[in-house]
């Protein structure tokens, strides 16, 4: 499989079936629990009170439904949506125009709000905390600036590294919801709406096993529900059974936990260049070609999770299950895991 294919990544070509994928409102959006309880809650206590709720920060890895749940706080709230990004507000003037063009109770999404220029940001706190901007008319001495109201709104904000996010910016979000990786049980119940939705012939037993293989992430697992239909559609009479999927994800190199290749590599090298380390995320990155902040964003917070690797202060360790999921034996003496 390309490393695009198990990307938690959205490709461009993606973005019109995952429109059709995603869900529409709370009901619809499986599992995240507790991020689901939490906001229902920040939202209808806003909605009884008529005011607008506190601006809301969604933070967790790629794929995992931040963009879904910006629109679906929208739909509870009924109200209009307006989407930008951080890196497409280069300019506090961007900025500026977004805001003043808002109405009341509108929602503003800013995705990867991480990646916003600093004066972008540094406006962003006063809208954020009194719903004014400064606009800085002239230049030079002769510069004023001009406070100008705007209406009050919710600012809905998505990072897939919340550590990068400056402390002032993160203490005006009044609410933070951690998404966390899906269960197997809640990615089964998602790839068997969108085979729905896509009219794929999907059995029970096909479902788990894309499901279990998806590493926790909705996006992956429906791309997944893709490519074993086109396996079942040309190889096979279009319906997945266990079989059928088990034998499409062996073409796709998706391996039984869902590691890809860029997960392996990572193991591999962490094994068997630094002998199950620890050593430095920066190091590891270098050793399997990658850039630090995709081994850290993407590859880490799966293998943690699955148990493969710990991060320690002294660097990345892998552990006893790492070195036995790739057929090797953990070295006996001190543990450092
Ligand atoms: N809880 C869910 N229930 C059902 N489908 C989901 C859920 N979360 C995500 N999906 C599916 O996964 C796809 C990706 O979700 P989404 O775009 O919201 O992720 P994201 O966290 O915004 O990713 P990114 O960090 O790349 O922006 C959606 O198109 C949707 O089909
Ligand atoms: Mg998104």
């Amino acid at each position: 499989m390309t490393e695009d294919e198990l990307s938690p990544f959205a490709a461009p070509a993606e973005r019109d079936v995952e429109t059709t994928l995603r869900p529409r409102d709370l009901h619809e959006f499986v599992g995240q629990q507790r991020v689901r309880e939490q906001l229902e809650l920040v939202l209808h206590g806003a909605m009884r009170r008529g005011t607008a709720p506190d601006h809301v920060l969604l933070s967790g890895p790629p794929g995992l439904g931040k963009t879904s749940l910006a629109m679906i706080i929208a739909k509870e709230l009924n109200s209009a949506i307006r989407i930008t990004s951080g890196p497409a507000l280069e300019r506090a003037g961007d900025l500026a125009a977004m805001l003043s063009n808002l109405v009341e109770g509108d929602v503003l999404f800013i995705d990867e709000i991480h990646r916003m220029a600093r004066p972008a940001e540094e406006m962003l706190y006063l809208a954020m905390e009194d719903f004014r901007v400064d606009v800085v008319v002239g230049k030079g001495p002769g510069a004023t600036s001009i406070p100008l109201d705007i209406a009050p709104f919710t600012l809905v904000g998505a990072t897939t590294r919340s550590g990068a996010l400056t402390g002032p910016l993160r203490d005006r979000f009044g609410f933070t919801g951690h998404m966390e990786f899906y269960s197997a049980d809640e990615l089964d119940l998602i790839v068997k709406r969108s085979a729905k939705i896509l009219g794929v012939d999907l059995h029970d037993d096909g479902a788990i096993e894309i499901a279990s293989r998806s590493r926790g992430t909705p996006r992956i697992a429906n791309r997944l529900l893709r490519r074993v239909r086109d396996f079942a559609e040309v190889r096979a009479d279009g319906r997945v059974t266990e079989e059928i999927a088990k034998q499409a994800l062996e073409v796709y190199d998706v391996d039984q936990l869902g590691l890809d290749r860029l997960d392996r590599a990572v193991l591999t090298a962490l094994v068997k260049s630094f002998n199950g380390g620890p050593v430095g995320v920066s190091t590891l990155a270098v050793a399997v070609g990658e850039e630090p902040t995709t081994v850290e964003e993407v590859c880490e917070p799966y293998l943690v999770r699955a148990g493969m690797l710990a991060r320690t202060p002294r660097g990345r360790v892998a552990t006893p299950a790492a070195w036995h999921h790739l057929g090797l034996e953990p070295p006996a003496g001190d543990q450092l895991w």
